[in-house]
């Protein structure tokens, strides 16, 4: 699945046989398949969040999947990806794909909007803190911004700091006329909680059955962006 682009996983809730999705973490070793990372937050009252933090160590859980999300494809040039909260992981994914697996020039901007800053410690701010004290997600995309010296951006909004993402932001990042000499697709991925994807790109509809894409509303809708991909994680 790491050569494709982004997938999911079902965890199964026992007794209530209920299952929700979630998004494996990229290895951040040589990777190792018998490994699967997450990122989970505990939501209040969640059964399965709440199900999965009260696991022990060497708890055995059962898995669904995986479930192919969407595909990078080859020529990639741009991604932007704007994630809220733990849309994080799906962005680790697609990073991971593009960078380590597609062409050495794409280049990679990713926007992280968090409510706290506990839930992003350090982010932006590592040349005047102990590394160690930086919470894992951005000690991971520091690794991958080192790997890829230029390719890979981070930038870092918190609610509680009065930073928010704006039309302006998504202008400047998808702003590409200075790299009209390199060809390729260019893709902008919007993934997080219902209201922030809702905010930016407008809702998600049901298609056949089916959970689909809906129409490109919100800030995005208003920008006329021609040239990339919109898709809404
Ligand atoms: C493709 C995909 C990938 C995902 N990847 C991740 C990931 O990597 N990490 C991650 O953390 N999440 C991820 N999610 C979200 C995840 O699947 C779950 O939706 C999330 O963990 C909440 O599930 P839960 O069972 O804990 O909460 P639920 O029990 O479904 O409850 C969700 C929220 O609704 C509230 N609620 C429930 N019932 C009621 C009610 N009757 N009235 C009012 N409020 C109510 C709860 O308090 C809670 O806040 C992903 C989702 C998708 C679709």
């Amino acid at each position: 699945m790491w050569d494709k682009g982004t997938w999911s996983v079902e965890v199964k809730q026992p007794e209530l046989q209920i299952s929700r999705s979630y998004t494996p973490l990229p290895p951040i070793k040589p990777v190792d398949y018998s490994e699967l990372r997450f990122l989970i937050r505990k939501e209040h009252k969640g059964e399965v969040s709440g199900y999965l933090h009260s696991m022990g160590l060497n708890s055995q859980m059962e898995l669904r999947g995986p479930h192919p999300g969407f595909d990078i494809p080859e020529n990639v040039a741009e991604v932007v990806f704007l994630a809220g909260g733990t849309g994080i992981a799906p962005a680790l994914q697609a990073a991971y794909t593009t960078l380590e697996r597609r062409n050495a020039e794409a280049r990679v901007r990713i926007v992280w909007s968090n409510r706290w800053r506990d839930d992003c410690e350090g982010g932006g701010q590592l040349d005047n803190m102990d590394r160690k004290q930086a919470g894992l997600i951005v000690q991971e995309l520091e690794v991958l911004q080192k790997k890829h010296p230029g390719q890979l951006t981070v930038d870092y909004f918190v609610d509680e700091e009065k930073t928010f993402l704006n039309q302006k932001k998504i202008s400047q990042l998808t702003n590409t006329s200075r790299r009209s000499n390199f060809e390729g697709t260019k893709l902008l991925f919007i993934s997080g909680p219902e209201g922030f994807v809702n905010h930016f790109a407008g809702p998600k509809r049901w298609e056949d059955g089916r959970e689909g894409q809906g129409k490109v509303a919100g800030v995005i809708g208003k920008m006329a962006l021609r040239d990339w991909i919109i898709w809404k994680l």
